[in-house]
C-alpha cells in the first residue's frame, strides 16, 4: 500500500521567529496507528497543521499518498480534527455540521445519514442534533468535532488531542471507533497514558521541535528518564511497576496489569 504521508526537513518558524519544528522527517504508513507525543509547546500542532496541509511550512515538503505535495488535491481522504473544536462547528445544528464533510465529497444523502446516525449514537450525539453548536458543553463539542471528522471515511486521520474534555465512557468509545477505522490514525497528545491503547508506534516531538524518537510503543513508554527528559510523565502503569518487573514485561495498560497481577497472586 506504501506510505500515505511522507514529510522531509519539514521546520517551521512563525512570523515572530518562534521555531516550533525542527528538520522532521518522518513517514506514515497506510493503516498504521502512530501516537506523536510532545510537551506542551514541542511542536505538535504545528506538525499536525503542516501534515494536514493547513499551514505552509517554512522549509520541507510533505507527500501525500506518494502522489501529490498538494493537500488541497486530497483533502476528502485527510480527517484533521484540530485541537478547538470550535474550528469545526459553524453550522446552525450539530446535524448540519455533520453534514458537511460527506455533502463535500458528494455522498449521497442516504450513505450519508446512515454513517452519521450511527455515530451520533456511539458518540451520544442523537439528542443533540438539533441543538446548535455553541450550546454543547465541552466534552460534547469534542464529541462531535470526533463524529465530524469520522463522517466521510478519510484514508488518514491526524487527531490532536481527540480525549481532552472526554468523560471516560466516551474515551472508551473513541478509542473503539478509532480502533475500527480502517485508515491510518495518528494522534498528537501530550499524555503517554492512552497512547498504547491507541497507538502502535510512538513520535516523541522534543521540546526544540525535533523527533528525538521514533519506535515502538512499549520502548519508548518504558523509558522514563527519555520521556523526562523531554518533559513528559510514563504512563500510570510504567510509574507503578518500573524497577519492580523487567521492562519488557512491564503491563502498558490498566487491563494488562490487572492481567499481571493476577497470575502473580493466584
Ligand atoms: N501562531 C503562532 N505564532 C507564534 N508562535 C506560535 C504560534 N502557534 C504556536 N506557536 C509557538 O510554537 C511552539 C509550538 O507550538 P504548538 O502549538 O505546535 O505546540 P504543542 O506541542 O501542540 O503544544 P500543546 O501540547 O500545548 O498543545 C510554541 O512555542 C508556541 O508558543
Amino acid at each position: 500500500m506504501g506510505p500515505v504521508i511522507e514529510s522531509h526537513g519539514l521546520s517551521h518558524e512563525y512570523p515572530d521567529g518562534t521555531t516550533a519544528l525542527r528538520d522532521v522527517s518522518l513517514t506514515i504508513e497506510a493503516g498504521e496507528r502512530v501516537a506523536v507525543i510532545g510537551a506542551n509547546g514541542s511542536g505538535k500542532s504545528t506538525l499536525q497543521l503542516a501534515l494536514g496541509g493547513l499551514v505552509d511550512a517554512s522549509a520541507g515538503t510533505v507527500e501525500y499518498f506518494g502522489e501529490t505535495t498538494d493537500a488541497e488535491t486530497v483533502r476528502d481522504r485527510l480527517g484533521v480534527l484540530l485541537q478547538d473544536p470550535d474550528d469545526y462547528l459553524f453550522n446552525t445544528t450539530v446535524r448540519e455540521d455533520l453534514e458537511y464533510g460527506p455533502a463535500q465529497l458528494g455522498m449521497s444523502k442516504q450513505a450519508a445519514d446512515r454513517r452519521i446516525e450511527r455515530l451520533s449514537d456511539r458518540l451520544g450525539l442523537t439528542g443533540l442534533l438539533d441543538q446548535p453548536p455553541f450550546r454543547l458543553s465541552g466534552g460534547e463539542k469534542q464529541r462531535a468535532a470526533v463524529a465530524s471528522v469520522l463522517t466521510f471515511a478519510p484514508d488518514v486521520l491526524l487527531l490532536d488531542e481527540p480525549f481532552g474534555a472526554v468523560d471516560g465512557r466516551y474515551r472508551e468509545r473513541i478509542l473503539e471507533l478509532m480502533t475500527a477505522h480502517d485508515g491510518a490514525v495518528v494522534s498528537f497528545t501530550p499524555s503517554p497514558d492512552l497512547v498504547p491503547e491507541l497507538a502502535d508506534r510512538v513520535i516523541l516531538i522534543g521540546q526544540d521541535g525535533s523527533v528525538v524518537a521514533d519506535g515502538p510503543v512499549r520502548e519508548i513508554l518504558t523509558d522514563g528518564p527519555l520521556l523526562r527528559e523531554h518533559g513528559l510523565r510514563p504512563p500510570a502503569t510504567v510509574r507503578l511497576f518500573d524497577g519492580i518487573v523487567d521492562a519488557d514485561a512491564i503491563p502498558l495498560t490498566v487491563s494488562e496489569a490487572r492481567e499481571f497481577l493476577v497470575r502473580e497472586i493466584r
